[in-house]
């Protein structure tokens, strides 16, 4: 398959890390995108939540906010925003939690919160926390998806807005987290996961015709390559129809 662009191919990769069958809570922006391709593709089962209290949304374009109001007119039932919190995810009813991130740090910490400078005065404002951190905290496990750039693959972030293994092993257990943690970070040029040793993310795949040296340019840290590194599969045709159609809707 020829003829689609590296967002394309992050988008289809980070569809794929969904399964048949589980639960998601969605985070907007590119997870959005990348969770409602696999419920056209792969996982038709796939059950959607969205922080406004939307449970099995089945939205036929993307939706622009949480509060779009095409995500309660298609969801199997609609809850309040603390039911949400407080009896799914909380209590752990959640199987994947998918988050996209402005930075992200070797240990899968998240900032979506302030770069550089004082918290007070940073030099870049971003959207905040919203929800993600409990979803960081709660879900079984979580899937990061964001572009690679140095900017964004930091040895530590300028602020942990959502928690990933912290400053390494046990930090999770420390601060009560119940989730397992980010089992995923997802990006245009490859797959990282972390060291189950060193909670260290390790570049696991590299998506087709992006070289190591690239990924290595674009990861803040002294990156480590797993032994076991393989080719991301190219998009389908299918999936990469459907995810055109998708955005065209949108
Ligand atoms: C359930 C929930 O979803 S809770 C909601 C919590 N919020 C989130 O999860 C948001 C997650 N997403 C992000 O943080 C994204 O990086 C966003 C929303 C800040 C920006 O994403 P995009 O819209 O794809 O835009 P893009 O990556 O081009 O960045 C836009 C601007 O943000 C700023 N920015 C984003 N990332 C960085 C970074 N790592 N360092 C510095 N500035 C940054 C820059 O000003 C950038 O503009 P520039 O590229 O011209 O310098
Ligand atoms: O407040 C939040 O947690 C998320 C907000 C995202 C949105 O408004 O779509």
């Amino acid at each position: 398959m020829t003829g689609y662009t590296a967002d394309e191919m992050m988008t289809v990769e980070a569809s794929r890390a969904l399964r048949e069958g589980t639960v998601c809570f969605v985070g907007i922006g590119l997870p959005s995108t990348a969770a409602n391709l696999a419920r056209r593709t792969h996982a038709p089962g796939l059950v959607l939540i969205y922080e406004s209290g939307t449970l099995g949304a089945k939205p036929d374009r993307l939706p622009l906010s949480i509060g779009d109001g095409i995500l309660a007119e298609t969801a199997d039932a609609v809850i309040g925003v603390p039911e949400v919190f407080n009896y799914w995810l909380q209590p752990g009813r959640v199987d994947v939690g998918f988050l996209g991130a402005a930075q992200v740090d070797k240990h899968g910490n998240i900032n979506t919160t302030v770069i550089g400078g004082d918290y007070r005065d940073p030099k870049v404002r971003l959207p905040g926390a919203g929800g993600a951190p409990e979803i960081a905290a709660s879900c079984k496990e979580v899937v990061v998806v964001l572009r690679q750039s140095r900017r964004a693959f930091v040895d530590r972030v300028d602020f942990v807005t959502s928690l990933g293994f912290g400053t390494g092993p046990g930090d999770r257990e420390r601060f009560g987290m119940t989730g397992a943690g980010p089992r995923r970070i997802i990006t245009d040029l490859g797959v990282l996961q972390p060291d189950p040793l060193t909670c260290e993310f390790v570049l696991t795949h590299l998506h087709p015709g992006v070289e190591l040296a690239q990924v290595r340019e674009n990861t803040g840290w002294e990156l480590t390559v797993s032994p076991d590194l393989t080719r991301t599969p190219e998009p389908t045709e299918r999936e990469l129809t459907v995810l055109r159609e998708l955005k065209a809707a949108s």
